[in-house]
């Protein structure tokens, strides 16, 4: 049987790194999966190669609408799109379509939350789709709905995890993370002109109220009864794609029974690589790969554990954890088409 595969969203930065994905997925390989509609919304009717000339094999594809009707008929449908439009094509589509939604719509359990930072009603909650994240797995196995997790919070999240679900840090987090501007989409924004991005750094979102704070928060509460908190400062910076992320929290833990901790904890994940000692993470050697690089610290002056993550912002945080939930839901090799060779320098 051949898989039909939708991507909605597709001029986009999540879409087309998507089927930049796909292109190299064993089943588009070798014909089991087959990439059926590609959508936008006021791109619609321009082909593919107007906005990813880097994906060949499929330049000359018509975008379509996004709609329930284009989307019909496939087996699997990822969705790029703003955040606000998953609900209401995931209600028009059958419940046996697995729907990957990039956006953040149904990646929180707490309306209040939601409602708090992004201001709109809020539409549920869909199996979270960071399989290293304890109990994951099970739940992505039998899911036709699956959250792609934000970018920051994959980073940050499996950074920290291993430390919180050990009880090794009094779990105030604070974390401060470098991006790339492709994690703000491609839309037309002054503040992302290359004028302004290029020979600069600045922060944003600052003070609690960046919208990955509560799914951070949510992911690191799950595995401890102590309350967590999080202050997390991100920062744009000149470069494509990449987060660096600094992680630090209080703990009375040795620097080798952390790093043990960490060890122990990703000894089995293909994807979430903690360095050698002495060697620290950096966005160039993961980018276009769906690894996680992570180097684990302990501040014995300022009793602190400081946690080093860097990820591609549209693999691994977005594209790379939509194909690796798809593979576990869909009962394929979770790593099939996703690779741990970053691209550099
Ligand atoms: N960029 C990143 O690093 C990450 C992104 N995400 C999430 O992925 C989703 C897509 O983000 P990203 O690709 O960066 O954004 P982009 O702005 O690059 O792409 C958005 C896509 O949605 C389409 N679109 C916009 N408005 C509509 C509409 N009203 N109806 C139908 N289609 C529409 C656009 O089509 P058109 O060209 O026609 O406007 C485009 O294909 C977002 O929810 C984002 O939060 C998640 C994690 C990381
Ligand atoms: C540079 C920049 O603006 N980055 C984005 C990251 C967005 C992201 O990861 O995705 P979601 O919107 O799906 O949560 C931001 O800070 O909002």
């Amino acid at each position: 049987m051949t898989l039909r595969i939708a991507v909605a969203g597709a001029s986009g930065y999540a879409g087309g790194e998507v089927l930049r994905l796909l292109l190299n997925h064993p089943g588009v390989l070798d014909g089991s999966i087959e990439i059926g509609a590609l959508t936008a919304g006021g791109s619609a009717g321009t082909t593919l190669a107007a906005h990813h000339p880097n994906l060949l094999p499929l330049a000359d594809r018509v975008l379509g609408e996004t709609s329930p009707e284009t989307l019909a008929g496939h087996d699997v449908v990822f969705l790029g799109l703003p955040h606000g439009h998953s609900a209401t094509l995931a209600e028009q589509l059958p419940p046996s379509t697995l729907i990957i939604d990039c956006g953040a719509d149904f990646r929180l359990n707490d309306s209040t939350a939601w409602e708090k930072f992004y201001g709109s009603p809020h539409a549920g909650t869909w199996p979270y789709g960071m399989p290293e994240l304890p109990g994951a797995r099970d739940k992505l196995r039998s899911a036709t709905r699956i959250a792609v997790p934000g970018c920051y919070p994959t980073g940050t999240s499996l950074a920290l995890a291993p430390a919180v679900a050990a009880g090794i840090i009094e779990p105030r987090i604070t974390i401060v993370a470098v991006t790339g501007a492709s994690g703000a989409g491609r839309s037309l924004r002054t503040d992302l002109l290359g004028a302004e991005v290029m020979g600069s750094a600045r922060a944003y979102g600052v003070g609690g109220v960046h919208r990955h704070t509560p799914e951070i928060t949510q992911n690191l509460q799950a595995l401890t009864k102590q309350p967590v908190s999080v202050s997390f400062t991100p920062i744009l910076a000149p470069m494509a794609r990449g987060i660096l992320a600094t992680c630090v929290a209080p703990t009375t833990a040795t620097a080798a029974e952390a790093r043990d901790i960490y060890l122990a904890a990703y000894a089995d994940e293909p994807f979430v690589h903690v360095l050698p000692e002495g060697q620290l993470p950096q966005t160039s050697a993961v980018v276009g790969s769906n690894a996680v690089h992570l180097s684990v610290h302990v501040d014995a002056s300022a009793g602190t554990l400081v946690v080093v993550s860097a990820i591609d912002n549209l693999t691994k945080g977005t594209a790379g954890g939509a194909i690796q939930s798809m593979n576990i839901a869909l009962g394929l090799p979770e790593t099939a088409g996703l690779s741990t060779v970053g691209l550099a320098p």
